[in-house]
């Protein structure tokens, strides 16, 4: 019955954790009979039902599919959990084998083992041969690594360039990597050894003292007696995740840690959006989550193994609740916990307050304008720099007051921002929409984060009431959900344009609900009433910020320092987020053309519904919008100047988007293979251009961008 659980379950993730047991000096210096784990507990209510606790924090519950206690070893693990994958292989499933952990909590040894205890990948290589000897299939394996700076090298042939990764009928291609069939356990062993010698033995770059930490990848290909591809099953034995910021060393070891840091957060934060049937799976946010992409979707099935260290790990705790996320009841449990025992759970965080990763950021950001009366535009601008973590209970305790202070202060420059726009708007005939709000406000929606349960919300309304209102609602964390709202960290703005004959009036709210950071939780009815409080500051607030408008840049730049020193770039703090909204906010409105008029129909039918696209003006001669705002002839010049660069990447990215193979190939830059390689990524995703930074995807780096660009524009006028 164990071997089927995959199936009884028909989950797609499993999570397990795995307890290591003591090694070494550590197994000497303790005493026998403390030599067992006691800092992990499991609590098992049924089977179905496991949870696990840490230190005295007994009533803060990870949810986990099973606990693997110090005296299970490798075997029991593969004959319960990896071996259903093994059979399913050679039905045609893929899946994937993950070992994650915080350093040293024995993920190679899971994955790998030793001549002893042989681990994971070498026992299902056992079951892997033996079933395909009877079943007339072959096994072929390669290895690889990713490193931090995300190349994957081939480790049977780590003098060869960087592998290409890319996509061909739905498969996950590999340009450059080796696989070798195997027919027995030893070669197997012989092949195993020579990538370990390849990933840790070469002497390493610049007599850096510390070991290049990197990922590990297993590839056990299953091919039928034609030659064609039946499945595919990877091991990965992950680099161990540690906080940067408990570290010392140069700067670039930090940076390194960091990054590989984003590659872990991203390869769980794919897991948990595939658990949770999320439409957006961010596979393309880091090499592994790419690499693994056809091993991890569709009817792929994936283990997750959380290796706990022995004794005291703050990063094992975070692992573990990173990986718990993907366990189907999770929320619940692990939500339920961190309400129930707030009081505790602080203690517990506050020991260790500097080891916990704070704040976060969205992987992806979506930017939606619709509108439903005149035009209807939807514009989803990704942002491709790995923003790693997302929003999650944890991290909402650890905003600090500092930081609400920040994100206020942001907030009121976004509105700012959009205060000044609609005035321009409204000042001239460029008008976004008009109507009631609601039924025919245009909406920005801006969700930061990969969690449907956790964005950043922008709503903006711009109608042409009596009262020309704006309204702009951040928010920043969790939205109305059962599980989630009880961590809930929100800071809302209203801006409201008032447009009595001309006249403006700005009337701003800004409300911050402290709840999350006081571990109380509230219904969504109870925290309408219960965050209204906050709402008697905003004028304070205002205030504050009016007056100290340059201040808020020092304090800005004060926090970007802070972080700099601890180098937590994976974590920016809710300031950050905020910029960001702020910018692609700032961008939306740049990247309407200044030229675009709507025909007035006033008055305008409601019943209008098809959206009409816009007429574009194709001179550019100054507009109203220009003349008003435009101080001298040089500011003319510098914004028609910006309008047409933008206009330009505009274009280049609906040409990369939609033009054929030949007129791709016209470009500089852009050859046989990088043309066919666009059409591959257009198959996959219509738009697969949506800024200069999705470039990056054909192995375009900024500065060849920016080169490419200059170019284009230079032959304009040669
Ligand atoms: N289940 C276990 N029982 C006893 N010793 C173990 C067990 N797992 C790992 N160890 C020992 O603990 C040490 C660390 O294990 P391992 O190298 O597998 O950790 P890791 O998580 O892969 O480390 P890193 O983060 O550096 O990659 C090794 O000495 C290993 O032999």
């Amino acid at each position: 019955m164990d071997s089927k659980r995959f199936d009884r379950a028909s989950r797609k993730v499993r999570v397990v954790t795995r307890i290591r047991g003591f090694a070494g000096p550590e197994a000497n210096s303790e005493p026998a009979a403390s030599r067992t784990v006691e800092w992990v507990s499991v609590n098992r209510e049924n089977l179905e039902d496991v949870t696990i606790s840490f230190g005295d924090q007994s009533s803060s519950r990870y949810s986990v599919d099973y606990c693997y206690k110090e005296d299970e070893d490798n075997e029991l693990i593969y004959s319960r959990e990896v071996k259903p994958l093994v059979s399913a292989a050679f039905d045609g499933h893929n899946s994937t084998v993950i070992a994650h952990g915080a350093r040293g909590s024995g993920k190679t040894h899971a994955i790998q083992g030793s001549a002893e205890r042989p681990g994971l990948a070498v026992l299902a290589i056992a079951e892997f041969l033996s079933v395909a000897e009877k079943n007339g299939k072959n096994i072929a394996v390669s290895f690889y690594e990713v490193d931090h700076q995300e190349r994957a090298m081939d480790l049977l042939n780590p003098e060869k360039p960087p592998i290409l990764v890319f996509e061909d009928h739905g498969r996950i291609q590999f340009k450059g990597l080796t696989q070798v069939l195997v027919k027995s356990i030893a070669e197997f062993q012989n092949l195993y050894s020579s990538a370990c010698f390849a990933l840790k033995g070469a002497p390493k770059k610049g007599g850096c003292e510390h070991v290049h930490r990197s990922h590990m990848g297993l590839i056990v290909h299953v091919f039928s007696q034609n030659g064609s591809l039946v499945s595919k099953v990877n091991f990965v034995d992950l680099a161990g995740y540690e906080d940067a910021r408990k570290k010392s060393g140069d700067g670039s070891y930090l940076a390194e840690i960091n990054k590989i840091n984003k590659s872990i957060y991203a390869l769980l934060n794919v897991c948990h959006a595939l658990s949770t049937n999320e439409s957006r799976v961010a596979y393309r946010e880091s090499k592994i989550t790419r690499m693994l992409q056809d091993s991890l979707r569709g009817t792929s099935k994936i283990l997750l193994v959380s290796c706990l260290n022995p004794s005291f790990c703050q990063d094992t705790i975070y692992m573990v609740s990173l990986a718990s996320r993907s366990c189907h009841w999770i929320h619940r449990a692990f939500l339920d916990s961190t309400k129930r025992n707030a009081s505790s759970a602080k203690q517990m965080v506050n020991s260790h307050k500097n080891q916990i990763p704070k704040s976060v950021s969205g992987t992806a950001k979506k930017l939606h304008v619709s509108s439903k009366l005149l035009d209807k535009k939807v514009v989803v601008a990704k942002k491709s720099a790995i923003k790693g973590r997302k929003l999650f209970d944890e991290a909402s305790h650890s905003v600090t007051k500092a930081e609400k202070e920040i994100a206020v202060a942001q907030v009121t420059q976004a509105s700012k921002s959009l205060l000044d726009n609609s005035l321009l708007e409204t000042g001239s005939d460029v008008v976004l929409n008009s109507g009631m709000e609601k039924k025919t406000g245009n909406h920005v929606v801006l969700n930061s984060g990969m969690e449907k349960k956790t964005r950043n919300h922008v709503v903006l309304n711009s109608g042409m009431e009596k009262k020309t209102r704006n309204h702009v609602v951040l928010n920043s964390g969790v939205e109305k959900d059962d599980s989630f709202s009880k961590a809930r960290e929100n800071v809302k703005l209203d801006l409201m344009v008032q447009n009595d004959d001309s006249s403006f009036n700005a009337n701003i709210e800004v409300e911050l609900n402290p709840l999350a950071d006081q571990g109380i939780s509230v219904d969504e009815e109870d925290h309408q009433k219960e965050h209204t409080p906050y709402a008697s500051n905003y004028s304070e607030v205002l205030a504050k910020i009016v007056q100290e408008d340059h201040s808020i840049n020092k304090e800005n730049n004060n926090s970007r320092a802070i972080r700099d020193d601890s180098l937590a770039i994976n974590s920016p703090p809710i300031s950050s987020q905020l910029q960001d909204l702020s910018n692609s906010l700032k961008m939306l409105y740049s990247s309407t053309p200044s030229c675009m008029q709507i025909p007035k129909t006033e008055p305008i039918p409601l019943d209008i519904v098809e959206p009409k696209t816009p007429t574009i003006e194709q001179n550019m001669s100054i507009n109203r919008w220009d003349a008003m705002n435009a101080k001298s002839p040089w500011e003319t010049f510098s914004m028609r100047g910006s309008g047409m660069k933008s206009s330009l990447v505009q274009e280049y990215l609906r040409f990369l988007n939609t033009a054929n193979k030949e007129e791709l190939k016209k470009l500089k830059g852009i050859g046989e293979k990088r043309a066919t390689f666009i059409l591959e990524l257009r198959e996959e995703s219509p738009e697969p251009f949506k800024s200069l930074d999705d470039l990056k995807d054909i192995g375009l780096s900024a500065k060849q961008v920016k080169g490419i660009m200059k170019k284009e524009v230079g032959e304009l006028f040669s």
